[in-house]
């Protein structure tokens, strides 16, 4: 789905910061990023995601080089890719549904057409009950839930995360992990950059690891 050949990316005219990164995204895959703070794991999700473009190297998505596309071609690839970012992004002046609901909104859909499917994922990542605040009276575990749910809404092929563990206690580390893995069962392939060697002791997957912006891989 996802293939990186020798992709190396520097920020304007500093050093590079990732090199000569080669690894793929296979079809219903389940993989870890993983390295020090500084590594490089928020770029590559970046570059995975088409907010920054490689300094050189070649990146394929769908089939398609993704140097060639304009901009109507990549917001089309991006509603295949769900992103939980690391700073969760949420819209503060809509609800928790509405934020959930916001990528099907905006794909022009009616609402009587996915409201059940939001509560319903909601409930799943256990928001049901704080579904009509608004997020800056969520917890930073909780908002992190309503991030992943609405990376989730929209069905997308591929699923990226940044530290999804991030702001939660180990408890809530497992069951979000069990729902990463439900998706990955569900035919999505997760991709989840982390620090917490905990978590991926608990399910057995690929790992990449990047250290001084070379990427390894440990099957
Ligand atoms: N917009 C930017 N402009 C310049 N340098 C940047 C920018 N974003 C990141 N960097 C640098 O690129 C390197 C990799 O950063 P990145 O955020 O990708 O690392 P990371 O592995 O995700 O770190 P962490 O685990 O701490 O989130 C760092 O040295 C960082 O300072």
């Amino acid at each position: 789905m996802v293939r990186f050949e020798n992709v190396g990316l520097r920020y304007g005219m500093g050093p590079e910061v990732l090199r000569d990164v080669t690894f793929g995204i296979p079809q219903h895959s389940f993989q870890f990023l993983t390295g020090p703070s500084g590594a490089g794991k928020t770029t590559l999700l970046r570059l995975l995601f088409l907010s920054l473009k490689p300094t050189r190297g070649l990146i394929t998505m769908f089939d398609r080089d993704v140097a060639s596309l304009g901009p109507d071609q990549v917001a089309a690839l991006r509603r295949r890719i769900g992103i939980v970012f690391q700073d969760f992004r949420l819209l503060d002046h809509l609800t928790t549904y509405e934020n959930v609901a916001l990528p099907l909104r905006v794909q022009g859909m009616e609402e009587a057409s996915y409201a059940a499917e939001v509560r319903e994922l909601l409930g799943w990542v256990g928001l049901g009950e704080h579904m009509h605040v608004l997020p800056p009276v969520l917890s930073g575990g909780e908002k992190q839930r309503a991030a992943i749910a609405r990376a989730l809404i929209s069905r997308p092929e591929i699923l990226l995360a940044d530290e999804p563990t991030g702001n939660v206690d180990p408890r809530l580390a497992r069951r979000l992990l069990r729902l990463f893995v439900e998706l990955h069962k569900t035919g999505t392939s997760v991709l989840i950059a982390t620090h917490d060697i905990a978590l991926m002791d608990q399910f057995d997957a690929r790992r990449l690891v990047l250290q001084d912006g070379r990427l390894r891989i440990y099957e």
